[in-house]
């Protein structure tokens, strides 16, 4: 079998607030296969996005164990994870969070140029990935120019613009209509497909969740079902 994109063991993290300690994560164990689109499901504060925080490592405060792309995460300093991040990730937020000084093809550019890509090969890469998601009539507009599900569509081009390995979704299209939403989704996910990354997006969209290669099911801090049957270990 491949070697996983992502690989967690016993991932825990606990909040203290006012002297009361809440466990959040409570042992999850995961692995994602490259290529591998999974959703992860579970009620509001069954602790998905912090699952997603510590999977992009964002967040320092975990116990358990991490490794993406073969490589552990626990002794990374924070420029190491910086680089990991730029180099295996991809993220999508349920807000877009683009750079509102700048149009919708320089906001996909950007992440390319911090590899070291030469800005023509990144602006060719933006604009396949924008006229994918149909937006060539949208290049140089930026954010505030651009309708929701405009805005929504340039954040997964940027999010799969270095060819991360695993792209990380919470609740990607939250914000929008179910129209839209329903869009978006379905050209987030050709595309994830089509250039083959590995993505866990959390969602509460069971229908959403059906379509993906494996649903996987978080209660109290830990998986509590995965469909179908989880990979081999
Ligand atoms: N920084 C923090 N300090 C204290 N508690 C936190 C912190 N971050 C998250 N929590 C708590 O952890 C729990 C899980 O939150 P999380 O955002 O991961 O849930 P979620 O499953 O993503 O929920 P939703 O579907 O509503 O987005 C919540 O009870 C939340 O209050």
């Amino acid at each position: 079998m491949n070697e996983p994109v992502i690989r967690l063991r016993n991932l825990a993290r606990s909040f203290e607030q006012g002297g009361v300690v809440i466990d959040v994560l409570r042992g999850v164990n995961l692995e994602i296969a490259p290529g591998e689109v999974v959703a992860l499901l579970g009620p509001s504060g069954s602790g998905k996005s912090t699952l997603l925080q510590a999977v992009g490592l964002l967040e320092g405060g975990f116990r358990g164990s991490i490794e993406l792309a073969g490589t552990s995460a626990q002794d990374m300093d924070a420029a190491e994870r910086t680089t990991m991040r730029r180099e295996h990730l991809g993220f999508v937020y349920q807000f877009h969070h683009l750079l509102p000084d700048f149009n919708a093809e320089e906001n996909v550019i950007l992440p390319q140029l911090l590899l070291g890509v030469k800005r023509a090969e990144a602006s060719e890469r933006a604009r396949e990935l924008l006229g994918a998601l149909g937006l060539d009539h949208r290049f140089d507009h930026r954010p505030s120019q651009l309708s929701g599900g405009e805005q929504q569509r340039v954040a997964v081009a940027r999010a799969l613009a270095n060819r991360p390995q695993l792209v990380l979704a919470d609740e990607p299209t939250g914000n929008l209509d179910e129209k839209t939403s329903d869009r978006v989704l379905a050209q987030f996910l050709e595309l994830v497909r089509g250039q083959g990354n590995a993505a866990l997006v959390a969602t509460h969209n069971e229908r959403l969740a059906a379509s993906m290669d494996r649903v996987v099911r978080l209660h109290e801090g830990v998986i509590e079902r995965e469909t179908p049957a989880a990979m081999p270990r």
